[in-house]
């Protein structure tokens, strides 16, 4: 389980707690889509959530939003909403009335696939309309027309396409139909998944620089998912990685671009084109994430990681402070725990490296006798393999 408050909100003005969510798609292999999930999101600030295709980011979007349909349900945690303006307010406490008032109004969303999110057959003027008439009913025709004539300008669209369908738009366009959507009613948090990914890099550029504006103007924090690290880089102002439902890095954007810990994000790091700096060889993260309907004992990445040690097959680290970096970012790796690594983690790991030389080992394998201490002692792994790359006497294939 992450440690209770995996990011401390002193000094931040939180909106928005999280604190050990976790999401089951009920089944008759009941899959554990998100566990033990916490963070803060501060008023006005960028959340990125990276992390590949099914480790749960879009899960966890529905449930801080409360959108989770059936066979998904919260089995555990909270999610609490701190208006700037009264009390604090438990999700999970919310119901009919409430809830819809609370959506678009304080949280609202921004979907992936814009042609899925907006209605097909309605016009743009009748989606934007919409959202008035059912939460600003006080507000007369020309009032409406007015207020989303001003959304589509703040996204950049000219009024002459408030008649359009979203057939008739660009992808971009749509996008930006949805992004004025979600800002209709001036939400204090948006959570958007993958809001830019099915867009070309031009236009991606442009309807992030749009969000961006639109953040120092409203001041409103989001949540912005997206599987592509080096473009949350960029824009966020503090990261969490996800691997197999679980956050497994998480710390100001900078730290983590200066050095990244826990060795997904490692990885995951040298899959994406830096946005600066020299050209780099892409390469991919050998292996596939776990199924998480049968998720390993231990670390959820034992069977993709170069730095796999005994221990890590049986025990699923909290989040812990990452040592070699600044005080900011936590990473859920056997390697940062003090008393399993008092020397720390190997210098290959600190140095962002991926392709560590090394015997092979067994995916899923299963613990030896040396593992079985209880945690917390040291337990004498400093001999296995990532004690050789530790030592630099690594031979044989590369992985
Ligand atoms: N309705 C559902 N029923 C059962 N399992 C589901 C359902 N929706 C998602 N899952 C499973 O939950 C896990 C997390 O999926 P989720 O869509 O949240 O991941 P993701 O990181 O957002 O992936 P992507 O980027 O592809 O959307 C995956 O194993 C997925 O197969």
């Amino acid at each position: 389980m992450n440690m209770a408050d995996p990011a401390p909100a002193a000094g931040r003005d939180v909106v928005l707690s999280v604190r050990d969510l976790s999401v089951v798609y009920d089944g008759p292999q009941p899959v554990r889509a998100v566990r033990d999930v916490s963070f803060d999101l501060a008023r006005g600030e960028v959340l990125g959530i990276a992390g590949e295709s099914g480790c749960g980011k879009s899960t966890l979007a529905y449930a801080i939003t409360r959108l989770l349909k059936p066979p998904g349900r919260v089995t555990a945690g909270e999610v609490v909403f701190r208006p700037g303006d009264g009390p604090a307010v438990d999700l999970a406490t919310l119901h009919g009335e409430a809830l819809r008032r609370f959506r678009w109004n304080r949280v609202a969303m921004v979907f992936q696939g814009a042609m899925n999110a907006l209605n097909p057959v309605l016009s743009v003027r009748r989606q934007l309309a919409d959202v008035f008439t059912a939460h600003r009913p006080e507000l007369g025709r020309r009032d409406r027309e007015q207020r989303c004539r001003e959304l589509l300008d703040l996204v950049g669209i000219g009024p002459e396409r408030l008649s359009a369908y979203p057939h008739e738009l660009s992808g971009g366009m749509r996008q930006r139909v949805l992004i004025a959507m979600a800002m209709a009613l001036r939400p204090d948090v948006i959570v958007m998944d993958e809001p830019t990914t099915a867009l070309d890099v031009v236009v991606q550029r442009d309807i992030l620089t749009e969000i961006d504006r639109l953040r120092a103007r409203f001041g409103f924090a989001v949540v912005f998912i997206t599987h592509d690290l080096s473009l949350l880089l960029e824009i966020s102002d503090r990261l969490a990685v996800m691997y197999g439902g679980r956050i497994v890095e998480q710390g100001r954007a900078a730290d983590l671009y200066a050095s990244a810990h826990h060795p997904y994000t490692v990885g995951l790091l040298r899959s994406f084109p830096r946005l600066r700096g020299e050209r780099t060889v892409l390469h991919g993260i050998p292996g596939s994430p776990p199924d998480l309907s049968r998720p390993p004992a231990g670390c959820a990445f034992t069977a993709r990681c170069p730095y796999v040690f005994d221990a890590c097959h049986r025990l699923d680290p909290p989040l812990l402070p990452a040592t070699t970096g600044t005080a900011s970012t936590r990473a859920a790796c056997l390697h940062y725990d003090p008393v399993r690594r008092p020397d720390g983690p190997p210098p290959a790991l600190r140095a962002g490296d991926f392709d560590v030389p090394g015997e092979p080992h067994t995916p899923g394998g299963s613990a030896t006798a040396a593992d079985d201490v209880p945690p917390g002692t040291a337990d004498g792994d400093t001999n296995d393999r990532a004690g050789n790359v530790d030592g630099g006497t690594t031979t044989g294939e590369t992985r």
